[in-house]
């Protein structure tokens, strides 16, 4: 239950602003520091991912220019449609202008051909639209991923994952059906204003200025929506990340639920994530959606005001046009359609107005990851594989996951090549720290570690990696075949390298025993095969590797003694001959260690061989009699 309620504590604080949820350690759970939002950065950035398609770009360009200007030249040729009926004055009996058949037909006829041309470049559009979505968002998609990939493990370890697949899912997503959706409306938008003011100024400079009303109670509305209704949005996608968390912790965690029979809770709990969802969502969709009905209605206004106004322009021989001449019904009639093209844009914006700020704000979500910075792998150093030693000294070490709470102070520590050290202490007392520094998955804030001699600051990280394997308490597998899980730890290995491998570590028998052997595919987290068995593949792989120094972290949880004794075996060889640096759970594994560091708190309270620390008679001593309670030691 407390679990639970932390959990909900984490998603509660991640949930109360824009940034993305975030947690660590000691203060522990903090949220992250986003970069401030700025959306002219966004769309320049978003600009520079479209303009990777650049060909694609100019095409649609190109494609919006033609349909738009059908669309507008269509206006000017009801003008003339209207202007060839020629004008009948009733009281006269008389025609004041005749019509002109001729004409009218070419008029007509031109008017067919050119709603045609629209039709067809408009579905050109939707078509260069998707494709370039598509484009756009497969870089941005494999950029984000580039970069998870190479993001510091202290970046991972203090971020909700829930929250990142969200980025990378949900974010993306809505980028891409804003790209599809509003491009061609944005790009066909802006041309069409321009181009309808063009022709509508030409006609009538007075009556264009009527139809201003309706672009300043525009630009005025737009501007209180994105004050109001944006923040809504963004606040919905961070709500979102952290559902989908809840989602991920469920669905990892979900053995761990059922069996403490949390079943019911992880609904309430999750629903209640689920309702305030719904209610950010709601919010920000009533305000989101009525920008489409409500500029309809100023759109109407213009309407309505060309009406009228161009009817008194006509009465009172006002309004003509740039060239001088009067206004006519026809121009009023032109007007009419000119006005509407000119708010069709404004009012497709306005529709898709909730889509744009939601991939705006996914858009933000997604370039924060971006901008975060990557590890860096360089070094200074020669350190070849077929040189290390594996001679290890960890020289005064202070460190802490956050500012001023030491995990580590004043570590010290020195491990022979091929020599077998042991880490044992409580829970919590550093001995995973420790290997994580060494690994350099964290650096410390003091002190130096040194793998013969050389500083490990000054290797580069893929040389030093290359040199260490671990072998992980919780074995991790992925959704492969044993054989390729195995090849993880040798990405060349011959096939009968992996046959050698997984004998080594005892993995044969039981492979045998699957219908596929080697090919057997294995779930998501191994959950076809046993604890024990995993933790035999993940030993192959550790032998595949063949490392200079091997880091066992040993497993907590019990397997059966047959299998645990397989374990054992298997472990032993591979640490044969090999720096070894084993954290221990249980001490009946590391009587034979060259040497056992007991830690507490981060400091080292004894350090000796078991017999010399039994003799001490002193915390070793204590943790070993609890272990064998009623053992002859
Ligand atoms: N990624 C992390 N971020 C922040 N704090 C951490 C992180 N990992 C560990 N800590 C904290 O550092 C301290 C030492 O943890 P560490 O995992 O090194 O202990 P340990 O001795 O390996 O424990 P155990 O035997 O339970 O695995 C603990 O207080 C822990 O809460």
């Amino acid at each position: 239950m407390s679990e639970a309620n932390n959990s909900r504590e984490k998603v509660k604080s991640a949930m109360k602003g824009n940034g993305a949820p975030m947690r660590g350690p000691g203060a522990r759970f903090t949220r992250a520091k986003e970069k401030p939002k700025n959306t002219k950065v966004t769309i320049k950035r978003l600009f520079g991912y479209l303009m990777h398609s650049k060909v694609l770009v100019i095409a649609l360009l190109i494609v919006a220019l033609i349909y738009t200007a059908a669309g507008i030249y269509s206006s000017v040729l009801i003008k003339d449609v209207a202007g060839a009926l020629g004008t009948y004055n009733s009281e006269a009996k008389a025609w004041v202008r005749e019509p002109n058949e001729a004409s009218f037909y070419y008029s007509l006829w031109s008017l067919l051909i050119t709603y045609v041309v629209y039709c067809v470049f408009l579905y050109l559009s939707s078509l260069f639209g998707a494709f370039l979505a598509a484009k756009t968002v497969r870089k941005m998609r494999n950029d984000l991923f580039e970069k998870i990939v190479y993001l510091p493990i202290s970046y991972l370890d203090s971020h909700f994952h829930g929250d990142l697949l969200s980025r990378m899912t949900n974010d993306v997503d809505n980028i891409s059906n804003v790209i599809s959706s509003s491009i061609t409306s944005l790009i066909s938008g802006v041309l069409t204003i321009l181009g309808c003011l063009g022709v509508m100024l030409w006609h009538s400079p007075l009556l264009t200025l009527i139809s201003f009303v309706v672009l300043i109670l525009t630009l005025i509305y737009t501007k209180l929506m994105s004050k109001y209704a944006r923040p809504l949005f963004v606040k919905q996608q961070g709500v979102l990340g952290a559902l989908n968390t809840q989602t991920e912790e469920m669905v990892t965690g979900y053995k761990t639920v059922i069996t403490n029979n949390h079943e019911a809770i992880a609904i309430e709990e999750f629903s209640k994530y689920s309702d305030d969802f719904t209610h950010t969502a709601i919010k920000a969709q009533v305000l989101g959606s009525s920008m489409g009905p409500i500029m309809n209605f100023i759109g109407n206004i213009g309407y309505f005001l060309v009406c009228i106004c161009g009817a008194l322009f006509i009465v009172h021989g006002i309004g003509g046009t740039i060239y001088g001449e009067p206004l006519t019904i026809a121009i009023v009639i032109m007007f009419l359609t000119t006005t509407k093209q000119f708010t069709r844009p404004i009012n497709e914006v306005a529709m898709l107005y909730s889509s744009i700020v939601t991939a705006l704000a996914g858009a933000e979500r997604v370039f924060s990851v971006m901008d975060e910075e990557v590890e860096n792998f360089n070094g200074t150093l020669e350190f070849k594989y077929d040189d290390v030693k594996g001679e290890i000294d960890f020289l005064h070490i202070d460190f802490g996951y956050e500012e001023n709470e030491l995990v580590l102070k004043d570590f010290s520590m020195h491990v022979d090549s091929g020599h077998k050290v042991a880490l044992v202490g409580a829970t919590g007392s550093g001995k995973t720290t420790i290997v994580n520094l060494l690994l350099r998955y964290y650096d410390p804030n003091s002190g130096k570690i040194l793998i013969d001699g050389k500083d490990t600051l000054d290797i580069s990280k893929k040389d030093l990696r290359d040199a260490i394997s671990i072998v992980l308490q919780d074995p991790v597998l992925f959704g492969d075949t044993i054989e390729n899980n195995v090849k993880y730890g040798k990405k060349d290995a011959t096939d009968e390298e992996v046959d050698f491998a997984l004998t080594f570590a005892n993995c044969d028998s039981f492979i045998n025993n699957l219908p596929d052997g080697k090919k057997t595919i294995l779930t998501e987290g191994a959950t076809n095969i046993s604890q024990g068995q995993r933790q035999l593949l993940t030993i192959a792989r550790a032998v595949l590797a063949d490392p200079r120094i091997l880091i066992l972290d040993e497993a907590t949880s019990s397997v059966d003694t047959r299998t645990e004794k397989k374990v054992q075996d298997a472990m032993v060889k591979l640490m044969a001959n090999r720096t070894s640096i084993i954290i221990a759970h249980r001490l009946s594994t590391i009587q034979d260690a060259n040497r056992i560091i007991v830690l507490d708190k981060g400091h080292v309270v004894e350090e000796g061989t078991h017999k010399e620390l039994l003799a001490i008679n002193g915390v070793y001593r204590k943790l070993y009699e609890t272990q064998f309670k009623g053992l002859d030691t």
